[in-house]
């Protein structure tokens, strides 16, 4: 069969049994456009008002990303949006949870190191003569962005080696991304925490939408639960940034815009087929 055929049953057995399908969604990148401001980056409101569509019509919607989880539902703006009633946000990788149908958080406590390492990150950029690079803190994780540097490849190279030494003398780890060196504690990944939602709800398919090296886990995990005999579809929101993903998804869309036509299509064809049983 050829890749093309073999995506299309993929989707096909989606559309015939929506209410086991859980469809698993990145933020950045995928979901909002990626932007130099981390504050900025809100979701699509094309995308929004089709996942709504389709909180309707799916087991269950998800949006897994490297944010806070507090952060995503607010730039995301999916607070009582209609459809969005079911709405679970995995944050940070899936160390937290926003369930919309109670509005309730689960936020573990921060790891003791991250307050040594946010005393300890200003004067290593200094030291590198990348003192101007913006420093996000997550609570429990302290991201390095190059994105506003005069020279984002370059910075993020140069920037590496060290971060990775620093995260591994605290016993945390460098979860690299567009532009990004985020430290992060270990022993959780969005393939972890993907998993743990599907064994939650029961879900016999899963859809995985995402664009970045954070999202690869995620990817390989649709992979394995594909070979434990589930349906698995991957869609990759594409840029000029990163193309890891692309080769292994079953479907390429152009970045967030895509990713909002993908899904509008995607409820447009389950709702003219529930329009027809
Ligand atoms: O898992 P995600 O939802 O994709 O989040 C991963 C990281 O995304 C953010 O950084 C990315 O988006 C920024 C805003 O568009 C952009 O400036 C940056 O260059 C991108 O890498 C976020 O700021 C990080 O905390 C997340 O880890």
């Amino acid at each position: 069969m050829t890749d093309g055929a073999l995506a299309q049953n993929r989707l096909q057995a989606v559309l015939d049994h929506p209410e086991q399908t859980l469809v698993g969604i990145d933020f950045d990148g995928t979901l909002a456009p990626i932007v130099a401001d981390p504050e900025q980056a809100h979701a699509d409101p094309r995308a929004v008002a089709a996942l709504g569509r389709l909180g309707r019509l799916l087991g269950t919607v998800a949006v897994v990303t490297g944010r806070p989880a507090r952060t995503a539902v607010r730039l995301g703006g999916f607070r009582d949006v209609e459809g969005l009633d079911r709405l679970v946000v995995l944050g940070q990788y899936g160390v937290e949870r926003w369930d919309a149908s109670t509005d309730e958080f689960v936020i573990p406590p921060d790891p003791g190191q991250v307050a040594a390492l946010t005393q300890e990150i200003p004067p290593l950029l200094d030291r590198l003569g990348q003192g101007a690079a913006h420093v996000e803190h997550k609570g429990r994780a302290v991201v390095v962005h190059t994105r506003q540097l005069p020279d984002p490849d370059a910075s993020f190279s140069t920037l590496s080696g060290p971060l990775n030494d620093l995260a591994e003398r605290h016993e945390m780890v460098v979860e690299p991304g567009k532009n990004v060196l985020e430290i992060r504690s270990p022993g959780i990944d969005k393939g972890v925490a993907l998993r743990a939602i599907v064994e939650q709800t029961g879900a016999r398919q899963v859809v995985f939408v995402g664009d970045d090296l954070g999202d690869l886990p995620a990817f390989r995990e649709v992979e394995q639960l594909r070979r434990e005999g589930l349906g698995g579809l991957l869609v990759c929101s594409a840029s000029h940034e990163e193309d890891a993903l692309s080769a292994i998804a079953d479907v390429v869309v152009q970045g967030p815009a895509g990713v909002a036509t993908w899904l509008e299509e995607l409820a447009d064809a389950l709702e003219a087929r529930r329009s027809t049983v």
